[in-house]
């Protein structure tokens, strides 16, 4: 299964995080916004298309951060993830998600998705360079 997830970085490095809702897997653990590949989507496209649907923002500029691949029990997904430096609009919890800004480093590994570990880590390594 592939996914693409965004993340919304503002000025000052303060990342968005979602919570992931209700009955699905891991539901109250935090995530980048973002879902899986539909038809021929390249994951940009995916990413782009997920944050509409998921935050009503529209995409400015975006880089690719990082591919991963993760076993969950269920399933194995592959994952790309994408830095996002701009967007239109403020971003809204359109399923009624909770949503946070947080700095990287008040984000406990613990409180995301499995997969996650080393996207945070990679944010990290990313402020301390700056
Ligand atoms: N969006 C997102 N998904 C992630 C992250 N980390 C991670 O392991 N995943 C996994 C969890 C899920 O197995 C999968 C995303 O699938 P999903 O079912 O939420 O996708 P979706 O938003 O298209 O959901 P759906 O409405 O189509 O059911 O990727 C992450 O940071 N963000
Ligand atoms: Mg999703």
């Amino acid at each position: 299964m592939q996914v693409a997830a965004g993340i919304l970085i503002d000025a000052s490095g303060r990342v968005l995080i979602t919570e992931r809702l209700g009955d699905s897997p891991f539901a109250g653990l935090w995530e980048f916004p973002g879902g899986k590949l539909q038809g021929d989507e390249t994951p940009a496209e995916a990413m782009v298309r997920e944050l509409r649907e998921e935050l009503a923002v529209e995409v400015g500029d975006s880089e690719h951060f990082m591919h991963l691949m993760h076993e969950y029990a269920d399933r194995s997904v592959e994952l790309d993830f994408f830095l996002v430096h701009s967007w239109q609009r403020e971003p809204i919890a359109c399923d009624g998600q909770a949503m946070e800004w947080r700095f990287p480093a008040d984000i406990s590994v613990a409180e995301l998705l499995p997969a996650d570990g080393p996207v945070l880590e990679a944010l990290l390594g990313r402020d301390r360079r700056v």
